[in-house]
Parts: structure tokens; sequence; C-alpha cells
């Protein structure tokens, strides 16, 4: 994805800071332009180069703003620097289709810019449904979300926005009207909230001005916020992005409890609650289910020999050849260099050859470090013998893996070899 900005500013000082900021911060590729005509040369020569931009309004060769209209009409996100702030200049600047407008302050207000870029970088993976009956309000909330790059999906009606959010996991936000045919806004919050819960769907009602109560009704029925329509482009923005991101840190905080700080896999903590529900399944419904467990072979000695750093480099490689291999099935980092997998309704027969060219590819993989190669060879221990507890069949699963380890590792052992 196109990650490049062009920052356009006729202040060496401010394109320093901003540049310093982009780089150190976001570690992104940024152009510098100190005029229209630099501008123009930038944007002819790469009219896809960039996926924002940072307009400064008073430029030599353009003191009112024209570079803005310019950059706008290619179609480029725009965030706009102005020195100075009244209404009057606001109103205007906010007509335009502009991400957000900073006033150059102070220290602050760089850093507001580049919070900005980061939310927008963000933003390119996050869909939004925008559920409105009306043509133009829905174009028009479609508009200020595409602005700051949301990935937008319209429905007429609250049956229609359903259907949608069901159809695809990866849409993390509705904003919904309330007064639609087929299904209200109500209905829909109602009926997504018994399957989403707060943290993994945002849903914002919009209700039409002088209908306060509908504000409330909307928050008890379920939605995250509420917009009091009509409401101005700024405020829609702050609202959206305050959801977004509280959903995020909500996000942000429970990775760091089920998930593994080095290899970004699920923690064995994890494991254990989510594999509840896959044992209790797999007994009541008499369906198979293996646990495979996973260690890496002699693995102190890559520490010994090359350092923490590598051991560490090795087990994240590792970890990403288990996330690539089982990543249909539910994998942990059970501790140290050993993984679990979990493999809901498939018995040992059928998985044996899959853990066994595992074993395979590991043993073929060159792992690059500095100037070397590191490599591995894992044991595994797998079964399906349900045994009367999850902690049984793990622990099954262990006693196994250690055959491998004393029958000369680099093996894959299960029932049937002993
Ligand atoms: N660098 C690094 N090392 C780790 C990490 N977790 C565990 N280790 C190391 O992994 C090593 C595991 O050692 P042992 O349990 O003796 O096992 P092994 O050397 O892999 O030998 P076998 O399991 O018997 O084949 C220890 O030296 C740990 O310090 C980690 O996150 N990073």
């Amino acid at each position: 994805m196109n990650e490049r900005i062009l920052l356009i500013e006729d202040s060496v000082m401010i394109t320093k800071v901003l540049r310093h900021l982009i780089k150190t911060e976001l570690g992104l590729p940024c152009d510098s332009a100190g005029t229209l005509q630099e501008t123009r040369e930038f944007l002819e020569k790469d009219p896809d180069g960039y996926f924002v931009t940072v307009v400064d309004l008073h430029l030599p060769d353009a003191p009112n703003g024209e570079v803005l209209d310019y950059v706008l009409s290619k179609k480029l996100p725009c965030i706009v620097l102005t020195a100075t702030y009244d209404e009057g200049k606001r109103e205007t600047i906010l007509q335009k289709p502009i991400v957000d407008y900073v006033v150059k302050e102070s220290r602050y207000s760089y850093e507001y810019v580049t919070r900005l870029i980061r939310r927008l970088l963000r933003n390119r993976n996050i869909k939004v449904v925008v559920a409105d009956d009306s043509d133009t309000s829905r174009q028009y909330v479609r508009q200020l979300l595409v602005t700051h790059l949301y990935q937008v999906q319209l429905a007429k009606h609250g049956r229609e926005a359903l259907e949608m959010i069901k159809a695809d996991p990866e849409i993390k936000m509705l904003i919904s009207d309330y007064n639609m045919p087929e299904m209200d806004g109500f209905e829909l919050t109602r009926a997504l909230r018994r399957e989403y819960d707060k943290k993994d769907l945002v849903i914002i009602g919009l209700s039409g001005y002088g209908s306060a109560t509908l504000s409330a009704k909307f928050i008890k029925n379920g939605a995250n916020d509420f917009l009091m329509k009509p409401f101005f482009h700024e405020e829609f923005h702050c609202r959206i992005m305050h959801n977004i991101e509280a959903m995020e840190n909500i996000q942000a905080l429970n990775d760091a409890a089920n998930r593994d700080y080095l290899t970004g896999m699920y923690n064995r903590r994890y494991l254990f609650s989510a594999a509840k529900e896959l044992y209790r399944v797999a007994k009541e419904n008499g369906e198979p289910l293996t646990a495979a467990m996973i260690d890496v072979d002699h693995f102190k000695r890559i520490n010994d020999t090359y350092g923490h750093e590598a051991g560490d480099r090795a087990i994240c490689a590792f970890a990403k050849m288990i996330g690539e291999t089982f990543g249909d099935y539910l994998a942990a980092r059970f501790g140290g260099e050993e993984f679990c997998v979990l493999f809901p309704g498939v018995s040992i027969e059928k998985i044996s050859p899959m853990l066994e060219s595992f074993r395979h590819k590991v043993e073929q993989t060159a792992i690059p470090f500095l100037s070397d190669h590191l490599r591995l060879t894992v044991s595994i221990g797998a079964t399906d013998v349900l045994g009367d507890s999850l902690d049984n069949l793990i622990r099954r699963a262990d006693v196994l893996l250690y055959e491998s380890k004393d029958n000369g590792r680099n093996r894959l052992t299960t029932d049937e070899d002993i």
C-alpha cells in the first residue's frame, strides 16, 4: 500500500520539524514542496505516488490557498496547515473535503498532524457500513468517511446492513439512521448486539433534529454513541475517531492479556479458555479433537551459540511458520520454545501427514540472522484421545512429545507409535 506523504510548506523550520516527526514517529517516506509550482511538479511526475498531503494555505506563489484546490482536484486527502484561525476561515476550509485543519501554534500541532496521519493509515483497513434510506444523507456520510480513507459500504435499510455485517467479519463500524424501511435503526442495533460486543463492532446512531429522545434510545438499545443531524463535519470526525480509538484501545488490552508479547501468537491462558469450548463440543457430539505439542529441539544451543537476540528471532520465525501452516486451527505459544495446536473436528489420522510435513518444512528452512542462517528441528507429540478432561488431552500430547525427544528428537510421535 502507498505510504508516501507530500508535505507542502514554505517554512524551512516547519518542514524540518514535520519531516523529522513523520520519519521518527511513523517511519514513512515524505517529499516536500515549498511552492505551488513544486507541488505541480511532484504530482505531475507521480499522480498516484502519495496517500496523503499536508498543505500550508499560504505559499509564495499561491497566497490565498490556491494549492488546496489544486491538491483536492487531484483527489488527494489533505490535512490543512494554517497560521491564523478565525470562524470565517474555519467555515470556508471545512466546506471543502479536507481531512482536518491544524493551526500552527506549537509542537503539539505538529504531533497532532502525525496522529492524524497514523489514523488515516489505520482507517484504510477499517470497513464501515452506512445504513440510511435517504440517498442524500447516505452519500454525505459516505463522503465524510471516504475523506478519512475508511472503506465504506452502503445499505438502504436495516436488513441490508445486517446481512452485510454478518457476511463480512472485517466490518468494524455501523453508522445507522433510525427511520428506515424493513428494519429500523433500533431493531438493527438490537439484532447486532445479540452477536457483536461493543468492542468488536462500533455502532453510531443518527437521529434527526428535534428528536432528542432518539439518541438516548439508541444508546439504550446498544449503540456506542449517536450524532444529531445536521452535524458539523468536524464533530462527525471527532466522534468517529473517538469511538474507533476506544475500540482499538480495548482490543490492545485484550491482545495484551491473550497474546504472547514476542510472537503475537495466542498465549497459554487464551488457549485454555478457548479450548474448553472445543473440548465440550467434541465430547458432547462425539467429534474428534486432536492436540499437538510442538517443541523446538536443543533450543538452548541457539541462545548459547548466537545469543538471545538470535533466539528471539528464531522463535518469531518459527511462530510465523506455525501461523502459516496451522492458521485455520487454534495455535498458541505454550511457553518458551513449546507450542500447542488444537484441531477441532480432525482426527489424528487426518492430521498426522500435515504435522509430518510441517516437521520436514522446519528442518529444511534456513532462518536468516545477520550474515548467518539458523536451523531448527522440532519434536512433536499428538493425540486425539480425549480422556476425561482437556488437561488430560494436552498432557497426553506432552507425554508423546517427550517420547519424540527420548527417541532422538526431530520426529512425530502419536499413540500408534507406542
Ligand atoms: N531467546 C529466547 N530464548 C528462550 C525463550 N523462551 C525460552 N528460551 C530458551 O529456550 C531454552 C530451552 O531450553 P531447554 O528447556 O533446556 O530445552 P532445549 O535446549 O530446547 O532442549 P530440548 O527441549 O530438550 O530439545 C532455554 O535456554 C530458554 O532460555 C525466548 O523467548 N527467547
